[in-house]
């Protein structure tokens, strides 16, 4: 059994709407921690975190909203990651919008270099988030965190310069893909990042797809990062999200995906952003979300699945 803390991050300045501030209670409300503990773990719940003040930054970029917002939110994220991943417990943070996941990654990424240890990082997403600041086409900074966790420059304002421990994109799986912008897509197949579009998990199926990146993180002895956005889901199952694209991954896959994940034995951090409560219909998607969180820390049928196929 495992022992879990939860972390709130109510930041919703990175989103093109509010409502993402609510996100931490509504999973609260949603049973999160009672549902941990039901399958034997121990859970502590920290509160929220709070950002910190930043002073007003140039960026050079006048469409870009909220950066100090985000920049303050960024620091105070990357200290108690890297402060969460040197402890005991499995640190799993309730955006919040995905632009608290510049702090969550690159601070576990930072703690995983002072151990040694390879970081991967696993996007269940239907964006890639790999806009840089200039060619963000929204201005919204939750399209953007992918791309500084794996040191894309220009985001001085959040720790300095370089990035403290870039994600080596080639330990990077995005999956569920269905919406990148234009030069984003240039910026993300210049890097050795692994992207799947819904294609991919269509032909192929999602299993082997996510097995084959496991395999890998497993032959590395690495730590695993998920970050897991509302809308990789179908909106249909998952109302509550900003930023819904149709086709997305179906109540299977996604349950699917975190029971692969909880055999691997390596999610080491869990992200669970991008819900908008203000969106939701009576709770729906933010009690999909603890069944998936639920799945991925062990919730199964049976006791022991027998597989003779
Ligand atoms: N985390 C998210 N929901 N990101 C959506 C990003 C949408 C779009 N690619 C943008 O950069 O504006
Ligand atoms: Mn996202
Ligand atoms: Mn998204």
């Amino acid at each position: 059994m495992s022992r879990i803390a939860l972390l709130g991050a109510p930041i919703e300045a990175g989103a093109g709407r509010r409502g993402c501030l609510m996100g931490p209670d509504a999973y609260r409300t949603a049973g999160l921690a009672q549902e941990l503990e039901t399958l034997g773990h121990t859970v502590t719940d920290l509160g929220n975190a709070v950002p910190e003040d930043v002073a007003p930054v140039e960026t050079g970029y006048g469409h870009l909203k909220q950066v100090e917002t985000v920049a303050g939110w960024t620091r105070a994220l990357h200290k108690q990651a890297k402060t969460l991943a040197a402890g005991k417990d499995i640190p799993i943070y309730l955006g919040g919008d995905h632009a608290l996941s510049a702090g969550t990654v690159t601070g576990h990424a930072a703690a995983a270099a002072e151990q040694g240890r390879p970081q991967f990082v696993l996007w269940l997403d239907a964006h890639a988030d790999f806009n840089s600041l200039g060619s963000s086409p929204s201005g919204n900074l939750h399209g953007t965190p992918l791309a500084y966790a794996c040191g894309m420059s220009g985001f001085d304002c959040y720790l300095g310069r370089p990035v403290p421990a870039p994600v080596d994109p080639a330990n990077v799986c995005i999956m569920g893909l269905r919406s990148v912008d234009g030069e984003e897509r240039r910026l993300l197949q210049a890097t050795a990042v692994t992207a799947h579009d819904m294609r991919a998990i269509d032909e192929i199926g999602i299993a082997p797809l996510l097995r084959a990146f496991l395999d890998r993180v497993v032959a590395a002895n690495g730590v695993l990062h998920v970050s897991l956005d509302v809308d990789f889901l179908e909106p249909d199952i998952a109302p509550a999200v900003g930023t819904t694209v149709p086709g997305g991954a179906t109540f299977r896959e996604a349950h699917h995906v975190m029971e692969l994940l909880h055999d691997s034995g390596r999610v080491t951090s869990l992200d669970l952003v991008e819900l908008n409560p203000f969106l939701d219909d009576k709770g729906r998607t933010a009690r999909l979300m603890v069944d998936l969180t639920a799945s991925l820390f062990g919730r199964r049928v049976l006791d022991r699945v027998t597989r003779s196929y």
